[in-house]
């Protein structure tokens, strides 16, 4: 199979899925230095797609711009709708009712005095307001959320108190609280034990089976080839696209990572994709 797409994640989305998300011409100048240029991304509900790359190779501000919360030119649509075109997102475009962000566990606040339940609640915002309060509604979508976690036996506890792996679960309960169409995952897993990662990549998964499309970026490459429908390759543009099996040689990775063909990264990468193209057990995910 050779589908993989240099420089354009917009093709290889599940067949017949509607497209969720759709990036045209995306460009970021941050501190007067290019950090994305020529972004390309499609993504179809049902999918959870992994976006991975080398440190500094603009995932993170590729969520961020998606978000609205870094300036960028280009194209963004999010459910058919343009939320982004030319000059930037208007205050009502802003597509946060659709889109649900996990940011990197150090960007909360954890120091705030606030109880599990009450961070989970702040995902509401946008829906409540900021002057009303949360009504029955409101709480109904934190139990679901923390019970999708499995937090619920935590929910008065402080956010302070919470271990790593905890934690985690409560943003990405916070960002279920919208039920949103579209979910973001800025690096889900670091710092976490493996009983715990599986058990979120599980989650991911069957949030992506709802039809919901879920992006995550993720550092440990093995794990993304093995769990995700498709992966796309990062480095200040997209390098390439494809799924796993697509994804299998090495050029792609070496020119994404500037690693050498000798690399043992790339061995491990090519059994677990080849694994998935088979449908060996190792595999995973969905082929
Ligand atoms: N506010 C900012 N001002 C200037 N440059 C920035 C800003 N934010 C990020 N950058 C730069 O943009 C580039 C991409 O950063 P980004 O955090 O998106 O990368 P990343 O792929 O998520 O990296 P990592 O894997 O290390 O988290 C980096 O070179 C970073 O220094």
């Amino acid at each position: 199979m050779t589908a993989t797409v240099a420089g354009d994640a917009s093709t290889g989305a599940r067949s017949g899925a509607a497209t969720v998300l759709q990036v045209r011409d995306l460009a970021v100048v941050l501190g007067g230095r290019s950090v994305l240029e020529d972004v390309r991304l499609e993504v179809a509900e049902g999918e959870l797609l992994g976006l991975v790359g080398p440190n500094g190779a603009g995932k993170t501000t590729l969520l961020r711009a998606v978000l609205g919360l870094v300036p960028s030119s280009g194209r963004i649509s999010i459910t058919g709708q343009d939320v982004r075109s030319g000059r930037g997102y208007g205050r009502a475009a802003r597509p946060t009712r659709s889109i649900g962000y996990v940011p990197q566990r150090h960007e909360f606040a954890w120091d705030f005095p606030v109880t599990v339940e009450d961070a989970v609640l702040t995902g509401r915002v946008t829906r409540i307001g900021w002057l009303r309060g949360a009504g029955a509604q409101d709480y109904r979508a934190v139990r679901h959320a923390l019970d999708r976690v499995e937090m619920t036996h935590l929910r008065r506890r402080p956010v302070g108190e919470l271990s790593g792996g905890q934690r985690q679960r409560v943003l990405v309960a916070r960002a279920l609280a919208l039920d949103p169409r579209i979910l973001l995952l800025d690096e889900p897993f670091t710092g976490l034990d493996v009983p715990t990662q599986e058990h979120l990549t599980e989650l991911f998964r069957e949030l992506a089976d709802e039809e919901r499309a879920v992006i995550m970026t993720n550092h440990d490459l093995v794990g993304a080839v093995h769990a995700c429908d498709r992966l796309c390759l990062l480095n200040g543009t997209v390098v390439a696209s494809g799924t796993p099996a697509e994804l299998a040689g090495p050029e792609p990775w070496m020119t994404a990572f500037g690693v050498s063909a000798g690399s043992p990264l790339l061995t491990a990468i090519s059994e677990v994709a080849r694994g998935r193209a088979a449908g060996a057990p190792d595999g995973g995910g969905r082929a």
